[in-house]
């Protein structure tokens, strides 16, 4: 703290990169208050139709970004928010910052991004890899047989199944597909990563994306024989692309660099905390800490994460990481892959101009216009139940080559129907996690709800009686922005650790939503319905899906 500081001034920055946008948040390190916020969104958004430089066409299932975008949040947001919050740069000590998991940076050795140089601009393996972008399905596919077949140790710790969004399935991916980047990358790093390299200077690897992502158990990662049975090229995969000391959350990576303290405005040297990944980094900001505390982070997509005092092996889990969440504790990892994205893509794609007009004239979305359809309705009255794997399935089958359904339309549904019943699909998915935990001996007790969706009260209800949990709601709009700056206080040095920083900066409003019993009764006969449907696509009842997307590649290239 410098001599100008009072203690009980003193602040911090979260920075939470997004999928589609940055927000900073200043944060009093004393009480947690928010003081001022500002979101930057990204200039190029999500790439996955054409490269922007070439105007080429992205193959289906890319995704991809520019680093140059995360720049400007740190060059545009931090500054907004400490203007918005009405403090001295002075006051603030320390800066943390949260990311959408194994989204991956090819770079040089002085963290350069490839695309960033002229002879690789033109390509799109050169970019960041977002971590939706799913084209590395057949590359994950091939890494869970032979791990599958070898028995291999580490298998288990992922729920039987390691997804086309991780570090190994990318990786092979790019050396498969263009070994020209793969041999010119020098490291293969988390952009949670990349972001504190650009902040202090130095590369660090924080041990949460590197034990949820990055394959990383009791110290060791996939042998050099396993890699080289995948392709003898990627024998040397983690010696030259992944190794790197590790470093636990909450930990100072380092100190601002002048350049950093140019960018953002803030003071050079304050504290630099280790970075994070956005779904875990909102269990402290939402006092959700001890065991049977679940967070559901509900964006674009969503991620539950939860800590446990037991080591259990949950079947379709993302992963279980000692002290992936808290030091001390096991830290439990699902996810759905397409949430909010799939509400987005059916009123971007499917709902008749009349709503978007009458949302506009009564200058409210087309979500809240829906919802507020919706919500008039009965459970089970549109006679729909739709399977909500639009962006793939994530937890717990693992499948990014699952697609969505809308079963039982007739020609009177209408939009609101449909649209409710993609709201119950994504709920029931969440169901289906809370059961593999609890089957599986790490049971849930409470159900902690934070991310934008919060806002959508008929969602939330539709949560609570599919679960028939009650849910309480994070205290803060900007979870893991406030989870960032909860990390940034104790990388300072303000607070021992980081369950103290929670306790003292995280809020949370316990049981908002508690089910409804007739709607929980009704809900669970509809349950099964969705039960059976995911059964019969997603566990090899009927491969269709897998079908229609060889179809759709075959069809793209020209083969049909
Ligand atoms: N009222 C609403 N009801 C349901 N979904 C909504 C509503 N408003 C926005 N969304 C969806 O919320 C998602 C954005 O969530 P947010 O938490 O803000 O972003 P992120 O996941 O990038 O952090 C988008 O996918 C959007 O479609
Ligand atoms: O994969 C993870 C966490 O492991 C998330 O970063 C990813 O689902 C993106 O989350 P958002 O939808 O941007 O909140």
């Amino acid at each position: 703290m410098t001599d100008e500081t009072n203690a009980s001034d003193a602040c911090v920055v979260g920075v939470d990169f997004g999928t589609l946008s940055g927000r900073a948040v200043v944060v009093r390190v004393r009480d947690g208050a928010e003081l001022g916020t500002a979101v930057h969104e990204y200039r190029h958004g999500v790439v996955d139709r054409v490269l922007p430089v070439t105007g080429e066409a992205l193959p289906p299932e890319w995704a991809l970004q520019v680093p140059a975008d995360y720049l400007d949040v740190l060059r545009f947001a931090v500054p907004q928010a400490v203007e918005a919050a009405g403090v001295g740069a002075k006051q603030v000590i320390g800066i943390g910052t949260d990311f959408t998991a194994c989204t991956m940076v090819p770079v040089t050795v002085d963290g350069t991004p490839l695309c960033e140089l002229p002879e690789y601009e033109r390509n799109p393996h050169a970019y960041v890899k977002l971590w939706r972008h799913h084209a590395a399905q057949p590359q994950a596919d091939r890494i869970n047989d032979l791990a599958r077949q070898r028995k291999e140790p580490w298998l288990p710790r992922y729920g039987g199944l390691i997804s086309s969004e991780w570090e190994f399935a990318k990786g092979l991916q790019v050396l498969e597909e263009a070994p020209e980047v793969y041999d010119a990358m020098a490291r293969w790093v988390e952009a949670a990563d990349w972001i504190i390299w650009q902040l202090t200077g130095v590369y660090t690897r924080n041990a949460c994306t590197a034990g949820y992502k990055g394959i990383l158990q009791d110290g060791a990662y996939p042998g050099e024989e396993f890699l080289a049975e995948l392709n003898p090229k990627f024998a040397t995969f983690v010696k030259d692309k992944l190794d790197h000391p590790l470093s636990a959350l909450g930990d100072k990576a380092g100190t601002l660099t002048t350049k950093a303290a140019e960018l953002t405005g803030l003071p050079e040297g304050i504290a630099v905390a280790v970075g994070n990944v956005d779904a875990h980094v909102t269990a402290p900001a939402a006092q959700a800490v001890e065991p049977g505390q679940m967070v559901a982070i509900m964006g674009t997509s969503t991620c539950h994460v939860m800590s446990g005092d037991v080591l259990r092996e949950v079947p379709g889990m993302c992963g279980v990481v000692d002290g992936g969440i808290i030091k001390g504790l096991w830290g439990y990892e699902a996810g759905q892959s397409g949430v909010g994205d799939i509400f987005a893509w059916f009123v971007n794609n499917q709902v008749p101009p009349a709503y978007h007009d009458e949302a506009c004239e009564r200058g409210i979305s087309v979500h809240e216009l829906l919802s507020e359809l919706a919500a008039t309705q009965a459970v089970g009255e549109h006679g729909l139940v739709a399977l909500d794997w639009h962006s793939g399935n994530r937890s717990v089958l693992v499948d990014h080559e699952l697609s969505g359904v809308v079963l039982g339309q007739t020609l009177a549904t209408k939009a609101e129907d449909v649209y409710r019943a993609l709201l119950e699909a994504t709920a029931f998915g969440t169901r289906v996690i809370v059961d593999a935990f609890t089957d599986a001996g790490v049971p849930v007790t409470e159900l902690v709800i934070a991310g934008g969706l919060t806002k959508n009260t008929l969602l939330m209800q539709i949560y609570s009686d599919v679960t028939d949990l009650p849910l309480s709601v994070i205290g803060s709009a900007q979870g893991p922005a406030l989870g960032s700056a909860i990390h940034a206080a104790v990388a300072a040095g303000a607070y021992e650790d980081v369950r103290a920083a929670a306790k003292a900066m995280g809020s949370v409003r316990r049981n908002v939503f508690t089910p409804i019993p007739d709607n929980v009764d009704a809900y669970e006969r509809l349950f099964l319905e969705y039960q059976e449907l995911h059964d019969h696509f997603g566990r090899g009842g009927n491969d269709v899906m897998r079908r229609l997307r060889k179809l759709r590649r075959d069809a793209l290239e020209g083969k049909n």
